[in-house]
């Protein structure tokens, strides 16, 4: 096992990267000040429920405690306040109180949304991350927990931060190939945003990375959440640093909305978004000789780099002037300085972001 820490003002925390991690867990709750004479309530979904959930609640009911379940249907739709309610009444009718707490077993759309259950449940109980998809390496870490608007990605959310992640790589095993893709883009945005000697390690492990061989899995997860976990422990409400960790997010976020939730994963919308970023940053001047290197480590792990021509350019521009990122409706864009270093830039101007959509859509097949 593997462990680092997280260590922001509101709490600090570790996280544990490693195999066969369920069956130590009431000892890595503990560990972390859980007491488990307090009920839990586990938060998964319809694909990871059946998989891990029983294994999980199983390990912890030995150990004398006591595990409640919600299972959610799977996938980014469930990401809403709708939803968030009736976690709410199920939690109430199960009795927890405030001496419980929260288990988020799944990927991000658990992490964020088991985690502002958490947030909101009676203002606030302690919650565990329990990440098992790729991707998750992402959002386990940090504490943006949240759900959806129709208008927006996370538009409705809150910082607040687990006690634990506990990251059993097991799990990753019954991953879809597409899911498997959808991960590396958010390990290859930390890498990019952070770390070029990451991207160069990358690129040539991308094979055994896709065949998701255990050590240098196990090796990406921990240089990603390193990556993650530095960048939230100096800037943990994004007053400035933390905005970077939204590279290829402008464009992706405005996709994933424009397109409907769950037509692309968040990795693929966000894979698109960073090869716009970086051909955007070409187009400025903020770097030279980025996209080539940018598409080509994405399309090592199978991520898409075109746009669709038939997304409408109209409303994923205005997806985009409402950004979180945004001033006053402008144009914010994360762009690259070189492989491994970005920048905010604010205000971009409309002509050159619509010169970019083209370009990219003018690749499609
Ligand atoms: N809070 C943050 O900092 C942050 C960071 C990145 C992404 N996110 C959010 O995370 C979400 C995307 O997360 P995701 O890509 O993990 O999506 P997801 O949670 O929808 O999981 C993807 C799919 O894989 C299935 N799955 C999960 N684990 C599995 C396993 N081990 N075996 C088999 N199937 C499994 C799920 O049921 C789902 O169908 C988005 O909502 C995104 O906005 C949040
Ligand atoms: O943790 C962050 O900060 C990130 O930006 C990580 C992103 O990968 C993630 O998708 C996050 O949920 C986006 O945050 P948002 O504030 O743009 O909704
Ligand atoms: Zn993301």
């Amino acid at each position: 096992m593997k462990t680092l820490e997280v260590n922001t003002p509101s709490r600090s925390y570790p996280i544990h990267i490693g195999s066969g991690l369920y069956e130590r867990l009431p000892r890595l709750l503990e560990e972390s000040g859980w007491n488990l004479r307090h009920p839990l309530m586990l938060v998964t979904d319809s694909h990871v429920g059946p998989l891990y959930a029983d294994h999980v609640a199983l390990s912890l009911e030995k150990a004398g405690c006591t595990v409640g379940q919600i299972s959610v249907p799977a996938g980014e739709s469930s990401k809403t306040l709708t939803r968030l309610e009736s976690m709410v009444e199920d939690c109430l009718q199960f009795g927890l109180n405030r001496t419980g707490g929260i288990l988020a077993l799944g990927g991000g759309v658990i992490g964020d949304l088991a985690g502002f259950l958490a947030a909101s449940y009676m203002r606030g109980v302690p919650f565990f991350q329990l990440p098992t998809t790729l991707l998750a390496h992402d959002s386990s870490v940090g504490g943006k927990v949240g759900v959806n608007s129709r208008l927006g990605k996370n538009m409705i959310g809150a910082f607040y931060q687990p006690s634990a992640v506990i990251f059993d790589v097991d799990t990753l095993k019954t991953l879809s190939k597409r899911e498997v893709s959808s991960g590396y883009a958010e390990v290859v945005k930390h890498a990019l945003i952070w770390d070029a000697s990451f991207a160069d390690w990358l690129r040539k492990n991308s094979d055994s990375l896709m065949d998701l061989e255990p050590d240098r899995v196990t090796e990406a997860i921990f240089r990603g959440c390193r990556v993650k976990a530095d960048v939230v422990s100096r800037d943990e409400r994004e007053t400035g640093l933390r905005a970077i960790l939204n590279y290829g997010h402008t464009l992706g976020h405005a996709l994933e909305s424009v397109a409907g939730y769950g037509t692309y994963t968040h990795g693929e919308a966000v894979a698109i978004g960073m090869t716009l970023a970086s051909r955007l940053g070409e187009e400025l001047g903020t770097a030279v000789r980025v996209f080539d290197s940018t598409r080509d480590l994405l399309v090592d792990f199978g991520l898409p780099t075109r746009l669709s021509p038939k997304w409408s350019e109209e409303e994923l521009l205005a997806a985009m002037r409402r950004d979180k990122k945004a001033r006053e409706g402008d144009y914010t864009f994360v762009l690259p300085r070189s492989i491994g270093s970005v920048r905010v830039r604010h205000s971009v101007e409309e002509s050159a972001v619509r010169r970019v959509l083209r370009r990219l859509k003018g690749e499609e097949d």
